[in-house]
């Protein structure tokens, strides 16, 4: 008897101390507050279903403010939906907030070794932006230049001989000047193996990656199930995955490496690396074959939606394309087409392009960030290993800082006449993300973007196109989910301006 109320003694005590270790490790402050979802799965059906999410969570900051949380299953999400918070946690606080959300599907899929994706305490992460800075920011980037340049011209060709595919021209265009970059490949149509491949690599990356939506991220015990077993099917779709992310990462690498054993290759990031120092480890090799992979993955689509939103609000502004196209007649006449050296001398079209950001921006809740302690912010706990997703949508969406935020109106940025004007701020500082994550294609990304619209201008007119019975289309304003969005297909009509205008199109050298 007595050798039991020993027994239940120490089990009584051992009990309370275990609760008041547990009390004392609580956080004694909660989370951000926001919406609960169901008890076992929480918001996820949400994140899963809405296509533009992005609304969602702005719609859930007006009810529980700027900083908002929720759970998708185990997973905690965190969500800035303000300026003010971003910049504090993502940018302020950046050496707790760089990291990549830690993801069993990611590594299932072996994505986890990609700059985009990985974690920022991984030792060869100051390399990988070392690389990709050296390459794309603008001392690197410079020589880069003549391809955007020449690849332009290509584009006014084929947007004049064929402009109904317009879609697929911008594609070829950046896609072609990201291979020429990044592996001194030139690509010959929008048909070319290589564009073609990212495409499809890249469109079901956007549609299944979403972040929070895999239930293995949740029970990551779950990687164990047999591949056979219900509801497992996650190991094959991870599996194919993983063998098309190691052609993605591989096939271009080595047509590179056998380009620059011939002694002819384009000065391309691989061939520069590459030739950077004698003796490279086959470790150092890996390294550049993932960074310039992952500029592979990511360098087209951004650049694609930026220039689809271009077209889409030309075709709903003709009153904004049209001061942006007499502000090119005015300064650089009709003989030839606009440089990235001219971008000072044209503020209105630096204007428009601002606005084409902001509009839509290319990737409205960027890509996830982590954090990787715990953290205090304005009285709210933020867990350790939380998501932590910007939402960059509702910034350049939010009414006391963007008046009017639907209307598509450049001169937001723009002094007045008496330069007292106030002026709204650059939407560029959002939407190329933030603190260590920061893109490190942004000067490549924009300078392809300056140049594409300022030529397109300079040379076309975009207008709405005619249905069969002579009847104005208006495009409706309506974006693809996913990490990298799009505008929904839409027509639009896209003539040269003037003959001036095709005889600069057909013989610009
Ligand atoms: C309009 C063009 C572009 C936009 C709007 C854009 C936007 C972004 C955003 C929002 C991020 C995530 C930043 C964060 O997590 O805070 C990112 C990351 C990245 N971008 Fe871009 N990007 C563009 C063009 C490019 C280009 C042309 C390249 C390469 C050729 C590129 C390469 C990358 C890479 C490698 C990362 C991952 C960086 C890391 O996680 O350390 N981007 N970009």
């Amino acid at each position: 008897m007595d050798s039991y109320l020993v027994y239940y003694e120490l089990l009584f005590v051992t009990v309370f101390i275990s609760f008041i270790l547990y009390l004392r490790k609580r956080p004694t402050c909660l989370p951000p507050p926001g919406p609960r979802g169901s008890f076992f799965s929480g918001t996820r059906s949400i994140i899963v279903t809405r296509k533009d999410v992005w609304r969602q969570y702005a719609e859930w900051s007006k009810i529980y403010g700027p900083v908002i949380s929720f759970k998708s299953h185990k997973v905690n999400i965190v969500v800035l939906n303000s300026a003010k918070s971003i910049h504090n946690l993502l940018d302020s606080r950046s050496k707790l907030y760089s990291d990549r959300p830690s993801s069993a599907m990611n590594q299932l899929v072996g994505q986890d070794s990609l700059q985009t994706r990985i974690s920022s305490r991984n030792p060869h992460f100051p390399l990988y932006r070392k690389m990709a800075h050296e390459e794309l920011a603008w001392k690197g980037m410079s020589r880069h230049v003549p391809v955007l340049e020449s690849q332009v011209k290509s584009l006014l060709k084929n947007l004049m001989s064929d402009p109904k595919n317009f879609s697929e021209h911008l594609r070829s265009y950046q896609g072609g000047s990201v291979m020429k970059a990044i592996y001194g490949y030139t690509a010959e149509s929008s048909d070319d193996f290589f564009i073609k491949f990212i495409q499809q690599w890249w469109q079901v990356n956007n549609a299944t990656m979403r972040t929070g939506s895999w239930l293995v991220d949740s029970y990551p015990i779950l990687k164990y199930l047999p591949s056979w077993m219900p509801g497992a099917g996650f190991k094959e779709f991870a599996a194919q995955r993983k063998a098309s992310i190691d052609d993605v990462m591989s096939l271009p690498f080595a047509w590179a490496k056998s380009d620059i054993s011939t002694g002819r290759a384009y000065a391309s990031f691989v061939a520069s690396q590459l030739n950077r120092q004698e003796g490279l480890t086959s470790e150092d090799e890996e390294i550049i074959k993932l960074v310039s992979g992952s500029m592979y993955v990511t360098g087209t689509d951004s650049v694609l939606s930026t220039m689809l939103t271009f077209f889409l609000t030309m075709t709903l502004n003709p009153a904004a394309q049209k001061i942006a196209q007499e502000e090119i007649s005015r300064v650089i006449g009709s003989d030839r087409l606009p440089l990235l050296t001219d971008r000072d001398r044209l503020p209105y079209v630096d204007a428009l392009i601002k606005e084409v950001y902001r509009f839509h921006t290319p990737a409205p809740l960027a890509l996830p960030h982590a954090v990787t302690q715990d953290d205090m912010y304005e009285g709210m706990f933020i867990q350790k290993g939380s998501i932590v997703v910007p939402n960059v949508w509702a910034v350049t969406h939010d009414e006391s800082v963007y008046p009017d935020p639907d209307t598509f109106d450049p001169t937001r940025y723009l002094k007045s006449e008496d330069e007292k004007g106030h002026v709204q701020p650059d939407p560029r500082n959002f939407v190329f993300g933030f603190g260590r994550r920061v893109c490190p294609g942004k000067q490549f990304g924009e300078s392809a973007v300056f140049l594409q619209i300022a030529s397109i201008l300079a040379t076309f007119n975009i207008s709405k196109a005619l249905d069969a019975h002579g009847t104005e289309i208006t495009p409706e304003i309506d974006y693809k989910g996913g990490i990298v969005t799009q505008p929904e297909e839409f027509v639009c009509k896209i003539v040269p301006r003037s003959d001036a205008a095709i005889d600069l199109i057909m013989w610009s050298h």
